[in-house]
């Protein structure tokens, strides 16, 4: 019998390894983690992470052929394919502090597989990690091998937060790059073995090492590069009278450009465009390459450009000043349907309006406030460690409130911030908003929810990411 170990129950370990034990129930599938809460959490009925469609998942498999558990050298000797899932950060010290990928998580991992190994194995790379990484990983596996053969595998995951179920059940592709010897050979097609219980194998892609570890880079960065390209065209729309959504849509229906990701937006956050893009940066500059560093670059600053371009715009909507003023902020995860908040534009949005002394009502149906009182309070890149080297939850602030109800978050307010596109948002009944508003009233949709026609109607000064200004905008500064 197979047995599969995942080190690592994260937002990838935990929902792509119960996606295998489901499609494959002669497989024994277990989920290893050094936090304990997080395993404890998989084993209860409140599952660490919100993801549409796994409690589902996680139900008809675990406790037959999906295991989640503490013991991790005991399951990592059991096994005969071992991924690794682990977080791969942005170093925030030291060579290449800011920009290159800490591997600390990744190194103690592989050390560990090398320490407690009594069999052969397959390591599969399942974290997104420099190109590369698997030959420094090689290394450490084969310095101590006892006689025991470790084949190494680069299989990057796609998945996206929000669709993780739909998209590990229908991947556009599943990639598997491999050494081109006859062990990497037997050791891709006994992966590509696992997935071809469900994936049609003209989907299954077999590269070199290397190939499959730049691709899952390179995939960031075209996704990446795609919002930046539309969020620049959205201040170039908001200074002609173009309109971002009419642009988006007209480009869209080029074959060649194609419909997706071209939703203009407050910024994209997440917890991967930017430390890969990051991680893409510093390659290229070890690798003598400024000029395409610098090419990548631009992405990022496009989208801090962007987060900075909304705080401004607010500021400026409301009189050049939002001291002492009440502004609901409507959603704080990255995107909708998830409860992530790492590198959320929200976090950079939220500080920016603090900085202008303003008091926020914050309201997410995913997040907690124990989670948006950390995320204010900490240092950029700490949010991507595993949660016990987290600092502790910080005292909260005056300035900021968190509430569980969008009406409670909007009442009395000066101004509403919608920074995540989250359904409920667009059906408020927004007289009733109006209504309990501070006038004039204002709402600023950092996501293109809102009816902006309608909005204006029943009285609000609306701003929504490059749609034509209202009048009441158009001769206000707004330079990031
Ligand atoms: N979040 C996402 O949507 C995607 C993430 N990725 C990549 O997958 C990797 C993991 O990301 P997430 O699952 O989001 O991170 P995560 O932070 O949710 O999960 C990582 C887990 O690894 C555990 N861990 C760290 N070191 C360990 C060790 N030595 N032994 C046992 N457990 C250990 C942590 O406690 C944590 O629970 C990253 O490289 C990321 O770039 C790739 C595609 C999608
Ligand atoms: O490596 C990863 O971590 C993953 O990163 C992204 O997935 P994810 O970050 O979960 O979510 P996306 O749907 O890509 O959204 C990222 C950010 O871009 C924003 N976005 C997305 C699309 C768009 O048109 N406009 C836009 O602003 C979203 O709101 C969000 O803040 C990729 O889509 C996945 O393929 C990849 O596996």
């Amino acid at each position: 019998m197979v047995k599969i170990c995942c080190i690592g129950a994260g937002y990838v370990g935990g929902p792509t390894m119960a996606v295998i034990a489901l499609k494959c129930p002669e497989i024994e599938v277990v989920v290893v983690d050094i936090a304990a809460p997080r395993i404890n959490a998989w084993n209860s009925d409140h599952l660490p992470i919100y993801e549409p469609g796994l409690d589902d998942v996680v139900k008809k498999c675990r406790g037959k052929n999906l295991f989640f558990s503490t013991d991790v050298e005991k399951h990592v000797a059991e096994a005969n394919i071992v991924f690794v899932s682990v977080n791969t950060p942005t170093k925030t010290q030291g060579l290449g502090a800011g920009k290159a990928a800490d591997l600390t998580y990744w190194e103690s991992a592989a050390r560990m597989i090398a320490d407690v190994s009594k069999t052969d194995k397959i390591v599969v790379e399942k974290s997104t990690v420099p190109v590369k990484t698997a030959e420094a990983i090689e290394r450490i596996l084969t310095h101590n091998r006892k006689g025991i053969n470790f084949t190494i595998l680069s299989n990057p995951e796609f998945l996206a937060e929000g669709t993780a179920i739909a998209d590990l059940f229908n991947p556009d592709r599943v990639l598997i790059g491999g050494r081109e010897t006859p062990e990497g050979q037997k050791a891709i097609h006994a992966l590509r073995d696992v997935y071809a219980h469900w994936v049609p194998v003209d989907k299954i892609l077999c590269t070199n090492l290397w190939s499959a570890e730049l691709s899952k880079l390179a995939a960031n960065a075209f996704l990446a590069q795609r919002i930046s390209s539309v969020n620049a065209m959205s201040a170039l729309c908001e200074a002609t009278g173009a309109d971002v959504s009419q642009v988006s849509h007209s480009i869209g229906t080029d074959s060649r450009i194609g419909p997706k990701f071209l939703n203009a937006s407050v910024g994209f956050g997440g917890s991967c465009f930017q430390k890969d893009i990051l991680n893409l940066v510093y390659i290229c500059e070890c690798n003598g390459l400024p000029e395409v560093a610098n090419y990548w670059k631009q992405v990022i600053k496009v989208n801090d450009y962007q987060k900075n371009r909304f705080v401004n715009r607010v500021v400026s909507s409301m009189f050049n000043t939002v001291s002492g003023k009440k502004i609901a902020v409507l959603g704080f995860a990255f995107k909708k349907d998830t409860g992530d908040t790492r590198e959320t534009p929200a976090i950079d949005v939220c500080k920016g309006l603090l900085g202008d002394k303003a008091k926020l009502s914050i309201y997410d149906p995913q997040v907690s406030e124990d989670q948006i009182t950390r995320d204010l309070a900490m240092k950029k890149f700490d949010w991507d460690h595993p949660a016990h080297l987290q600092p502790l939850s910080p005292t909260s602030n005056k300035q900021v409130s968190v509430v569980w109800d969008a009406y409670e978050a909007i009442k009395d307010a000066h101004g509403i911030c919608i920074l995540t596109e989250w359904d409920e948002f667009k059906n408020l009944d927004y007289k009733k908003v109006f209504d309990c508003m501070q006038k004039p009233a204002f709402v600023f949709d950092g996501r293109n929810v809102v009816d902006v026609n309608k909005l204006r109607e029943i009285g609000f000064i609306v701003y929504s990411i490059g749609k034509p200004l209202d009048s009441w905008l158009k001769d206000m500064p707004a330079v990031a």
